[in-house]
Formats: structure tokens, C-alpha cells, sequence
């Protein structure tokens, strides 16, 4: 992969820039939560623009259905990136229209823009080669070089991660080189022992990497909104939890061949559970109860790890090496829910281990919850696409990116 710097080293004064970059930010109404995935492709703006270049910004946000949909605007994103730069950054009202050629044709040398979120076009995201690729000529029209580091994005065939570079000059940017590099040592000669946390919403994304995780890791931490199908997968009532039943088999398996191969699988001994899931936007007290992870009564669901197994948890990373942590151990955005994700993260920054966060929320929670991020070994702006790389996939972001 050729990087900024090579290109950086070749000039490119006057040139317009396209920099793919992530800016799918938590938003609440168009207050950003979370600026972590701004400030991580920050350098490779403001790099780009003191050597002159004329710097086109684009992401998604969201996923809106191919038409513009204002919830999903990239305007909050545009402003916050003008408060960290310092500098006014121009903003296209549409991703390849009027507005866009306009505001492109309008930057001066070591200005900024960004475009409006490339999913409102069904282009961006279209499984049809054609529809992908149209899309992707017509965003060739607003530059003359690209620049990949929306990690968040790379395992998207999508038309501005996958066909766009293959229509331009393309380099990684400085974000891409630093994710590889850190997830490729935990591919690689990652130091023992390895203990991977999983948890979160995204059941069913996030399942198919425990089956490349039992050749890596020793021990695996299961909690969110992974841990019900495990404890179904057991035998035990559930309630009305998060479930991926069609994935029970599955995890039974997995289950069966840790055992076999040694790897530690834990599973929580006790949960939170309520019979409503609490309201995240006035967050009145949702008042728990904490019960046994086997007797989850029928008619609740679990949103967070119980105080015993915070306990557990916290033992079980104190004598790791290397630390993976995906996904939030509950609801953490309701302070009601949110001990289990400190306690995890109070270990990882009280533990020696070489630590590794990935996922958006994940990232986003240790955040707002308050811990410094600099007490973390790595902050991964990618979710899907860290746990994609580990499992050791080909990701059409990366791919598209190579000579
Ligand atoms: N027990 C639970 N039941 C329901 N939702 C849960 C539970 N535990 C955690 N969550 C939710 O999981 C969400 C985060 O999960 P997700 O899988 O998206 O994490 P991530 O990998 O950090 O983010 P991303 O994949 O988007 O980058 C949070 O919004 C949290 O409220
Ligand atoms: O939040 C993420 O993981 C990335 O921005 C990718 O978003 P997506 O899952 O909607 O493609």
C-alpha cells in the first residue's frame, strides 16, 4: 500500500484530495457524543491541507435508505471538524450534485470541505456492480487523488470505499496504517495470555469471530447482549434478553470445541434485569433487580452484568498479556446499566496488558463514561471492521487500496 507520506513526498499543492474517512459519530439530535472517529483522521486533514492540497472530506453516517434523510446529515460532523481544525471547512448540501462541484470548485490551496453522507445515493451502498460503479464515476469528478482512512469502513464493498480508489490515485492514510498495524500484531505474535471481551448488540455480526478466536485466544469473555444466547445455548431461561436463536446450535459448538481446546470460555453468573428496556433519553431510574444467570425470570431481559461477575471479570483480566475488547457488557447509555462496561474498562486500564478497543460504541463508551483514552493501548475507530481483520478476511477497503 503506498502511504500519505509517499504522496505527501510527491506534492500535492493545488491537488483536490478525496479523503474517504468515517465520521459515523453518535449523535443525539445533532449534538456529536462521541468525536473520537473526527479527531482520529484529523492528521491526515490537516497534513494534507498545510501542503496545499485542496482536501475533499466524505463518509457515511448512519444508514439511510440510498435518499437524503436530514437525521443522518453530515453537517453536525462538518462544524465539529471546523472546531478542531481551527478553520472554516466548507459544506456541500449533496454528495455528487450542484452544491458538491460548487463548494469543490470553490476550495482554495489548503482548504477543507465536506460533502453531504454518501449514503443518501443507493450508489454508495448498491450491490449491483454497475450502480456501485456509476456512482463511483461520478465521484472521480470531484478529485484527482484518494486518500482511504474511514477504517471504520473498510469491510464495505461500497462504491466510496471499494470502486472509487480504482478510478483515481489512491494512498492509505495515516488512520488505516496505524489500525493494520496494531490488529496485525494480535493476528500475529501476540503475547500470552490473550483474553478477548465480547459483548454489544450486534448478535449475529459478531458471532462468526469467536469461531477464529478459539485457534487465538485463551480465555474469552462473553457479556451485552452476546451473553443470553450462550446462556440459551446452556439450557437456561433467558426471558425476554437479546437472543440469536437461529445461532444456538452454532455456539453450543463453540462451546464444545473450547472445551476441547482448552480455551477458557466465561459466561456471566449474574445479570440485571428489568421487564422494560429503561428510557435512554430522559434516563429515569429503571431500578433493576440482580439475579442468578440461570434464573432469568421469563417475562425480564438482561441489560447488564451482575455485581459477581464484574467481580469474575475483573479476575479473569488481571493476569492477561493482550487484551481485545469488543462491544459494551450492557446498556451502558442508562447510568442503571452501565457498571458492568466500567468494570471492564477500569480492569483494561488497571491491567499491564498491551489493551485494544474496537467498535464505535465501545470506543464511544469508555469516552463518555470518563476514563482517559490514553490509558488504553489502541482505540479502534472500527467495530465489524477490527473484528473482520482478526478473523482474517479480505476487506474491500484494504484490498482497493493495495498497487
Ligand atoms: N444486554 C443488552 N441488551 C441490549 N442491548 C445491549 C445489551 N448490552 C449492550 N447493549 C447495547 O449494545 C450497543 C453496542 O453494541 P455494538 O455491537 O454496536 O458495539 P460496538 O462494536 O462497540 O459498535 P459498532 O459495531 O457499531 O462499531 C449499545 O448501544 C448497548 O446499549
Ligand atoms: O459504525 C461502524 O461500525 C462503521 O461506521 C460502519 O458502519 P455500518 O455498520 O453502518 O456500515
Amino acid at each position: 500500500m503506498k502511504t500519505i507520506d509517499e504522496l505527501l513526498a510527491e506534492g500535492v499543492e493545488g491537488k483536490r484530495v478525496f479523503v474517504r474517512a468515517d465520521l459515523n459519530v453518535p449523535l443525539d439530535g445533532t449534538t456529536i457524543t462521541d468525536d473520537g472517529r473526527i479527531r482520529a483522521v484529523q492528521p491526515t486533514i490537516e497534513k494534507l491541507a498545510a501542503a496545499g492540497a485542496r482536501v475533499v472530506v466524505a463518509s457515511h453516517l448512519g444508514r439511510p435508505k440510498g435518499a437524503p434523510e436530514p437525521a443522518f446529515s453530515l453537517a453536525p460532523a462538518a462544524a465539529r471538524l471546523g472546531e478542531l481544525l481551527g478553520t472554516e471547512v466548507a459544506f456541500a448540501t449533496d454528495t455528487v450534485g450542484e452544491s458538491a462541484e460548487a463548494v469543490v470548485a470553490g476550495l482554495g490551496n489548503g482548504k477543507v470541505a465536506v460533502i453531504e453522507n454518501l449514503r443518501f445515493n443507493a450508489g454508495e451502498t448498491s450491490k449491483d456492480d454497475a450502480e456501485r460503479g456509476a456512482f463511483a464515476d461520478r465521484l472521480a469528478e470531484l478529485a484527482d487523488v484518494y486518500v482511504g482512512d474511514g477504517f471504520g469502513a473498510v469491510h464495505r464493498k461500497h462504491a466510496s470505499v471499494y470502486d472509487l480508489p480504482a478510478r483515481l490515485p489512491h494512498v492509505a492514510g495515516g488512520l488505516i496504517a496505524t489500525e493494520v498495524g496494531v490488529l496485525k500484531k494480535l493476528t500475529e505474535d501476540v503475547e500470552r495470555p490473550y483474553v478477548v471481551v465480547l459483548g454489544g448488540a450486534k448478535v449475529s455480526d459478531k458471532l462468526g469471530v469467536i469461531d477464529h478466536l478459539l485457534e487465538k485466544a485463551d480465555r474469552i469473555l462473553v457479556g451485552g447482549g452476546m451473553a443470553y444466547t450462550f446462556l440459551k445455548a446452556q439450557g437456561h431461561e433467558v426471558g425476554i434478553s437479546l437472543l440469536q436463536e437461529d445461532q444456538v446450535p452454532t455456539v453450543l459448538e463453540y462451546l464444545e470445541r473450547a472445551e476441547a481446546k482448552g480455551v477458557e470460555f466465561v459466561l456471566p453468573v449474574d445479570v440485571l434485569v428489568s421487564a422494560e428496556f429503561p428510557d435512554l433519553k430522559t434516563k429515569a431510574p429503571a431500578n433493576p433487580t440482580t439475579v442468578a444467570a440461570d434464573a432469568i425470570p421469563a417475562d425480564q431481559e438482561g441489560l447488564d452484568i451482575g455485581p459477581e461477575t464484574r467481580k469474575l471479570y475483573a479476575s479473569k483480566l488481571a493476569d492477561a498479556a493482550t487484551v481485545f475488547w469488543n462491544g459494551p457488557m450492557g446498556v451502558f447509555e442508562h447510568p442503571d446499566y452501565a457498571e458492568g462496561t466500567k468494570a471492564v474498562a477500569q480492569a483494561l486500564v488497571d491491567s499491564p496488558a498491551f489493551t485494544v478497543v474496537g467498535g464505535g460504541d465501545s470506543a464511544a463508551a469508555v469516552r463518555i463514561l470518563g476514563f482517559d483514552e490514553n490509558a488504553f493501548g489502541h482505540i479502534s475507530t472500527g467495530g465489524g471492521a477490527s473484528l473482520e481483520y482478526l478473523e482474517g478476511k479480505t476487506l474491500p477497503g484494504l484490498a482497493a487500496l493495495e498497487d
